[in-house]
């Protein structure tokens, strides 16, 4: 078994728990904040610069790196590891919702998906075995199995078809496992916002017995109420020994509520995104640097975070880089957004281990300016 889930401790205020995630190259303290490293880097950051800010695991796309530079490439590298010098623990996402939500003129059948690069227009196939070709070939610690993450909103009809193909898919990819470098296999549960479906998408894959389990299809523009909702009524039909990763969540608040139902690993390309456009995360809330008011604010970005921007640099400085188009500015505020999420979710740790979770979302959000609009 690649990947071991160790249940530590349960919050006696919610449904949070404590926990470490075994994998070769590591052990993860869950909950846990993954930051995105879609093309085999996490955008202006350096490895060295990841394990500063405390990051255990990076995530990277097997869509992207099948298109560029081809698995082949990485493979004959020595595998993503060497190939990016990252030696803690890797996760890599199937493409099943790039494919959709990148490519153009994709065509959906029982087999997998006909697709033409974003990139280049060239006409590509990815089925459920080519997605384990591909992820055998660049060697993550965990694998997704590779699924259809259904538009939002569908139709029941529509969510109801795909979420079975996604569990025949599942079987595939679980008979396609090469299981090459000790790799874990995660399944992906799907159905919507449908409680029937996402039962019987959980039901059906947890059959088949996968090392751990993401909930998947959310974070797509529903409302958050409703992914709380869907979580509320998915959760409870996952195994309590495996690892639970909600993919694609990965704000402040999202974070902290998803850890209270019962999540164990986030994932979001958002931290390192609107960092690049001078947004930055604060425990006050988000500030838009580039606001003409900070151009003499002296002050750091968050006066609460002890991270290298905040102690080395000003608002003012900061402002000034983003606005010269200077690279070192928006490596600060990257630094800065990632080191707020992985500081969160140490912070949300430790309310588990003092079963306070509930008492820690109420200080944060007060403070978040979350629970006032
Ligand atoms: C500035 O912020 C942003 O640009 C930004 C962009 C996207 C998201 C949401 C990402 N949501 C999301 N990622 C996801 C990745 C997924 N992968 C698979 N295989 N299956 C899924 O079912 C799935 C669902 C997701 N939902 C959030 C923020």
């Amino acid at each position: 078994m690649a990947i071991k889930y160790e249940f530590i401790k349960q919050c006696k205020q919610s449904g949070a728990r404590l926990g470490r995630v075994h994998t070769p190259h590591g052990i993860i303290e869950t909950p846990t904040f993954m930051p995105v490293g879609t093309q085999a880097t996490v955008k202006t950051m350096s490895p060295e610069e990841l394990k500063a800010l405390d990051a255990q695991i990076i995530l990277s796309n097997t869509y992207h790196l099948f298109l560029r530079p081809g698995h082949e490439i990485v493979k004959k590298a020595g595998g993503l590891h060497t190939f990016m010098n990252w030696d803690r623990p890797i996760l890599t996402d199937s493409g099943g919702f790039q494919v959709f939500s990148l490519s153009e003129r994709r065509k959906i059948t029982e087999e997998g998906v006909e697709f033409r690069s974003h990139l280049n227009g060239e006409k590509l196939f990815i089925s459920p075995e080519k997605a384990m070709e591909i992820q055998n070939a660049l060697g993550p610690d965990i694998m997704m199995a590779f699924d259809e993450c259904p538009p939002y909103p569908a139709t029941y009809e529509y969510v109801k078809q795909s979420t079975e193909r996604t569990s025949r898919w599942a079987e595939r990819c679980l008979a396609a496992h090469q299981r090459k470098h000790d790799q874990g296999l995660f399944a992906i549960v799907q159905g919507g916002m449908f409680e029937d479906l996402r039962v019987q998408s959980a039901k059906d894959l947890t059959s088949m017995d996968f090392p751990g389990y993401a909930i998947g299809g959310l974070s797509v523009g529903e409302p958050k109420h409703l992914m709380y909702e869907v979580l509320d009524y998915t959760v409870p039909h996952l195994p309590f020994d495996k690892p639970r990763y909600l993919m694609g969540v990965g704000s402040p608040d999202a974070l902290v509520e998803g850890s209270i139902r019962g999540i164990d690993m986030f994932d979001c390309v958002l931290p390192t995104r609107i960092a690049r456009n001078g947004t930055t995360m604060t425990s006050q809330g988000r500030l838009v640097i580039r606001n003409a008011k900070f151009a003499e604010d002296f002050g750091p970005l968050d006066p609460n975070c002890d991270c290298y921007t905040c102690k080395n640099y000003s608002r003012a400085y900061i402002r000034h880089l983003l606005k010269a188009d200077e690279t070192f500015g928006i490596r600060l505020t990257t630094y800065h957004n990632l080191h707020f999420l992985t500081r969160l979710m140490k912070n949300v740790r430790e309310a588990i281990m003092n079963d306070c979770l509930l008492d820690y979302r109420d200080q944060f959000f007060a403070q978040y300016g979350l629970l006032d609009n």
